[in-house]
Order: C-alpha cells, then structure tokens, then sequence
C-alpha cells in the first residue's frame, strides 16, 4: 500500500503529539517543587542545565550543590524542573525502598548501550540485576589480594619513568598525565589482562579512544536525550547507517570511537578464549596472569556471550580510569599543599617499609590496610573531592520522598515530603552529601586528615548517609553503587605508596586554588 503524503504528515504529527504530552503532563505535576529553594534560572528555554552541566564552571556547579539545602530546586530547558537531594532520608529511600522506581535515565542508558554495548552502566532494571550477580563475585577480595603484585609492579614502572623524566632535583612534571596513564595501564592489566605499552608513550588507539569518549559526548550531549525515541523508531541498523553518511563530525569520531574499542576487546577476548582452551597454564603466562577481571569471568561462566563481555570490558575500563586518576592526581596536589601532612605520611610509610626491614614487595592487602594515616589521607580526599558530584536517576512512576530536613510548601510551612512526578530527573547530590556542615561540622569544606584519626562526632553516624564507604556518598549505594570500588582504593594505596617514598611533591609557584577540572599538574620532583 503506497503511503499518501498526507498520511505521512499524519504520522510525524502522531509522533510529534505522542512525545510532547509527557512532559507536558509532567510540568503541570512539578507545582510542589517549584517551591524548593534553588538558584533563579536566567531563561525559561534554557534554565540553567548548561551552566550547571559545564566542565569550566566547577565553581557554580559547586556552589548549586552546597547552598540551597538538601533539596535544590533545578531549572531545566522550556520549564522543566530537576531536583537535586542531599537530604539523607530521601536519598536512602531512593536507593532502598524505591530503587526500582528511581532508575539510571534511558537517555543515559541507551547512549552507553549505543556507543559501548550491554554493560552495567547500559542495562535496566532486572537485566541489570543479572549482569551484577554475575561480575559481582570477580571483584572479590580474594581476587584483588592476587593483584596486589600487578599493582606494585605497575607503581614501580611509574616511579622507574618519573626518575627519568626527572633526574634533577626540583624539575617539573605534568604528573597527572602520568598518573592518567599509570592508572589506565593498571586497570588495563588487572581488568583486561591487557597492556596498553609502555608509561612513556602516549598510548594505543583504545586508550586514546577512552579518552576521547567524554569529551565528543559533550558534544553530542543534547542530541541523545533523543536517542531513546529515535531508537524507538529505526532500526539498529538504520541508525549505523546514519552514523555513516550524515555529515556530522561529532556523531562520526563516536562511531570511530566505538568501533575502535569493540575491536581491541573482541581481539582480547578470543585470545583469551583461546589460552582458556589450552589450559590454565597458558592463560596464567598471559599479561595479566589469569588473575584479571575477565580471565575470572570466562572461568567462573564460560557461556556469557561475547557480546556481553565485550560491553563489559569497556564500561568497567571507561568507570575505572578516569575517576581513580582524578583521585590519584587530587591526593598528590593535596600533599604538595600541605608538606606536614606529606612529611607525617612519609614517616608512616618508612616506618611500615624499611622501619621494619620490609621492602615495598613485601607489603600486601592486609598490611595497606594497616597505614591509618594513609588510609585518613584517602578518606578525606574521597569525601571532599568526589570524581562523581552528582548521579542522574528518573522517577520512572509518581513517587514520594520523605525528608530529614522539610522543604517550605507554597504558604513557607515546611513540608516533610516531596512528591515527584513520573518523567522528574532527580540528581544525588554526593558532593552535597560528602560536605553537609550539618553532618560533618563547621569544617565540613576543610581538608583534615585527622579527622579519621579520631572518633568521628556522632552527627555523622546519625546522619544514616547511604554509602559503601566511610559515610561517603563517593561510590554511592544501593543496587548501582560503584562494584570496584575495592580496586580504585588498593590502586590508590599502593601508588601513593609507591610515589611518596620516592618523590617530594612540591606546588608550582604559580599556585593558586586549583579547580578540578584544572588539577595543577606539574610537580617539582627532587
Ligand atoms: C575513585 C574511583 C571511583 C569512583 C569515585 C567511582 C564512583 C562511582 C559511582 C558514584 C558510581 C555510581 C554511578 C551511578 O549509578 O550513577 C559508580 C558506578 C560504577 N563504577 Fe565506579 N568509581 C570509581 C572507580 C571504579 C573502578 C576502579 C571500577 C572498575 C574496576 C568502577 C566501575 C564501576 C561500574 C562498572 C559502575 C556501574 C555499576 C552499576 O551500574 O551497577 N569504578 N562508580
């Protein structure tokens, strides 16, 4: 039956309809929040969502997040309203009760299905549920314990090629490019049994193709709020096509991207098939000894498809590498700007090491968890300086939060809970959570190590943050909270080990508060 042009028009204006009526429902729904306190948006097309999502701007970001309470109202684009929760109630019952109804946006979702394949970040609902059951039991610590060795020998690497770089006192380095590298290399050992050369170069084309991920995402980011309709209406294989022939450089370098990485680890991983086949012993000779994340997958479920494996890989490298080097880099700025704090934690470390006629090699999981000033030293720099600030979920059904803390109502009396319309994007506010003066006191935006070395004030306990670890929200909680957690805090043990002993980190002079996204990166190393 041939399609008249006016059953076409039909058609885009059924879909047209279709697709404003949701969110048309919803703005009438949002009237109890648009009374929470927020920042005054300056357009209604726009509300502040590109301010807020901007990569230059760390300060307004930061200052949304901890100013208004712990529930901020958030204007978005044609008079939407987001809200970001650092009300503790609120947030655990998201994550507990109404876990299943706060879920990651689809938006999110389908972009990391489209450019990555099915990963935990790309799945849903019970689907996801699976895919955790199944990694779950490789991130154990028996398993991290077998990495420990990996990790050292990495570390030693890293100091082997800053010795080089160098060699005279005082010289300066761009130590966290190195520290980006160190840490890609380490995941990419220990996770992917793969290495990605030597720490001098600059790298492979799937380490560059990491990298390039966020920021052509940027890019594209508006445009794949509509993904999950386009998917709805073409096929997958339309949609390649598409990626092919439009004349869109960004869209085009994503498709590069994600070709780029489902090659390398489709290679990787019939290598490693391959070695399983041949035994234990083959795969025990490869780089990462048997011992990395997916040698432990294909032996503890040898039918996962390679489909699934394969998104695994490049999710669990893309979630690991950027977050625990920004860590690294943070913790290395933060020592070389309080020497007494990295005087005290070289003491520690060479009493532990050669105070005890140890040598580096000799220190293993349990003893890295016996260093308390190394271990404050992480938990502050976790808890004031999450790589993650907020973590985006959607009300998949009209729900309702209670609060700790009340919001005013429209006549100023509080109100003990929010109701959030089906379609509302709620923000968890971590960096509102880690730095609630209410929670950690008047020194809550400080950075003391000591805090940890004495009992914490019973505001801190009382407060029930949900969190993995050290009453942080950093890893998050709950079904979706971070799975390798473990493994960013050993990686960042043993390198700050490893560095600390070897170098003294000094501020450039030119200084200055350093902004996260512009980590002062050059060190004088003796
Ligand atoms: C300091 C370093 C790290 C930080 C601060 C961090 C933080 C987080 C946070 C906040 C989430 C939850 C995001 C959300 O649900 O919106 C998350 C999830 C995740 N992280 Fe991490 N992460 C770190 C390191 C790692 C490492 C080393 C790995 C893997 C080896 C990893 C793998 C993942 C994965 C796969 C998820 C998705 C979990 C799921 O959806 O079930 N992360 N991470």
């Amino acid at each position: 039956m041939a399609i008249t042009s006016a059953s076409f028009i039909a058609l885009i204006c059924a879909l047209v309809v279709l697709s404003i009526l949701p969110p048309v429902r919803r703005r009438l729904k949002q009237r109890s929040l648009r009374n929470v306190p927020g920042p005054i948006s300056p357009s209604f097309w726009t509300g502040i969502a590109k301010e807020l999502h901007s990569p230059f701007d760390m300060r307004f970001r930061e200052h949304v997040l901890t100013s208004y309470g712990r529930a901020v109202r958030i204007a978005m684009p044609l008079g939407d309203v987001a809200i970001a929760l650092s009300d503790p109630v609120a947030v655990g019952t998201m994550l507990g009760r109404h876990r299943e109804v706060f879920e990651l946006p689809v938006w999110f979702s389908e972009t990391m299905n489209a450019v990555w394949g099915p990963g935990l970040m790309s799945v849903q609902g019970k689907e996801h549920s699976l895919q955790r059951r199944l990694l779950n039991p490789a991130f154990a610590v028996r398993h991290l314990r077998d990495m420990v060795p990996i990790f050292n020998r990495v570390s030693k690497e890293l100091v082997d090629v800053l010795r080089k770089e160098a060699p005279e006192p005082g010289t300066e380095v761009d130590i966290a490019q190195y520290l980006s590298r160190y840490t890609l290399e380490s995941i990419g050992r220990t996770g992917l049994g793969y290495t990605f050369g030597s720490l001098e170069s600059h790298g492979t084309d799937y380490s560059r193709a990491l990298k390039e991920f966020g920021p052509t995402l940027m890019r594209l980011h508006h445009w794949r709020l509509y993904l999950p309709l386009v998917r709805r209406i073409f096929p997958r294989s339309w949609l390649r096509w598409a990626t092919e022939v439009l004349p869109w450089a960004a869209l085009r370098h994503m498709r590069g991207i994600s070709d780029n990485v489902y090659m390398t680890s489709l290679e990787v991983l019939q290598r490693k098939r391959e070695l399983l086949k041949q035994g234990d012993e083959s795969l025990s000779s490869d780089i990462g000894e048997g011992k990395d994340l997916i040698s432990i997958l294909l032996r503890l479920d040898a039918t996962v498809s390679d489909e699934n494996l394969i998104g695994h890989m490049s999710l669990l490298t893309l979630g690991a590498t950027d977050t625990t080097s920004t860590m690294l880099s943070r913790v290395i700025e933060l020592l070389a700007r309080h020497p007494d704090a990295q005087g005290k934690l070289r003491r520690e470390l060479t009493e532990a090491t050669a105070g005890a006629g140890r040598s580096l090699a000799d220190i293993d999981y349990e003893a890295y968890l016996n260093l308390p000033y190394l271990d404050a030293i992480i938990r502050e720099t976790v808890r004031l300086y999450p790589p993650l600030q907020i973590a985006p979920r959607v009300a998949e059904s009209d729900a309702v939060l209670p609060l700790g803390t009340p919001v005013p109502d429209a006549q100023g009396q509080p109100c003990h809970e929010l109701f959030i319309p089906a379609g509302t994007i709620v923000w968890i506010n971590i960096f509102g959570l880690n730095r609630d003066k209410d929670t950690w006191g008047p020194d809550a935006n400080e950075w003391k190590p000591e805090r940890w070395l004495a009992p914490l004030p019973p505001s801190v306990s009382d407060a029930h943050i949900p969190s993995i670890y050290a009453h942080t929200a950093s890893f998050l909680a709950g079904p979706r909270a971070c799975i390798g957690y473990n493994m960013a805090l050993t990686v960042m043990r043993i390198a700050i080990t490893h560095l600390v002993l070897s170098f003294d980190f000094a501020r450039r002079s030119y200084g200055g508060t350093a902004e996260l996204s512009r980590l002062p990166s050059k060190a004088p190393l003796p």
